[in-house]
């Protein structure tokens, strides 16, 4: 065996990474709240704007020492290292899937196109927002949504129609991808990311 087959031995195939349920699952109150497994307000499940306002509406603007006032109140403006809500992780998650369908090969291996749909798959199942996770996964299931990863441009337009999922679920205004590799791989034409 070569050292290259013992490599290929150790990766999953294709056809091993079955996309499975996410790993952590929680509820949705009726008032909308997210909740991690723990049966506490998810963090990263629930904007910290949202939080607010439903414990405000909850207390009768009054704070509670509750588990949902701990963690509903925003960050304090001076403080730049709170935990993440759901929409900063999605945008630090967003930049890091992008930058890798930047700078993903133009012409892959078989094992570099493996490891990527391992990649996909496995965060599919442990992104912290699980309601996220599921979304994500149950798209991604469909035959119409699998990772295109033949080559960089496949992979970059994939990754914008992900993204154009979500944001069309948030009710964002979609992202025309003709523009991803100007926005996340070659910068805007006007000279201003240079
Ligand atoms: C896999 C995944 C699933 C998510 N699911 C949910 C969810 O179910 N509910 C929820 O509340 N939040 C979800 N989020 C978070 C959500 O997508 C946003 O990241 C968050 O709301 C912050 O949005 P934003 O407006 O700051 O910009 P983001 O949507 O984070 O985008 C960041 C930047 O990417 C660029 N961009 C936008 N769209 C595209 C595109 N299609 N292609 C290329 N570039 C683009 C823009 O320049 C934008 O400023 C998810 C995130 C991820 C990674």
């Amino acid at each position: 065996m070569t050292s290259k087959d013992s490599e290929s031995a150790d990766r999953p195939s294709e056809t091993t990474v079955l996309p499975q349920p996410p790993a952590h699952k929680g509820t949705i109150t009726k008032s909308g709240i997210i909740l991690g497994p723990d049966g506490k307000p998810c963090r990263s499940c629930n904007s910290y704007r949202d939080m607010a306002n439903m414990s405000a509406l909850l207390t009768g603007g009054k704070a509670k020492s509750t588990a949902l006032s701990k963690v509903t109140s925003p960050p304090p403006s001076e403080r730049t290292d709170c935990p993440p809500d759901v929409e900063q992780l999605g945008r630090s998650t967003w930049t890091l899937l992008h930058s890798l369908s930047a700078t993903y090969p133009e012409s892959p291996t078989p094992s570099q196109k493996s490891d990527m749909k391992s990649f996909l798959s496995i965060l599919s199942r442990v992104y912290p927002c699980w309601v996220c996770a599921e979304d994500f996964s149950s798209w991604m299931k469909q035959p119409s949504n699998s990772p295109q990863l033949d080559n960089q441009e496949d992979f970059g337009r994939w990754m914008c129609k992900a993204h154009n999922e979500v944001n069309k679920k948030l009710g964002k205004p979609e992202f025309d991808c003709n523009f991803w590799k100007e926005r996340w791989k070659d910068g805007w034409k006007d000279g201003r990311c240079d």
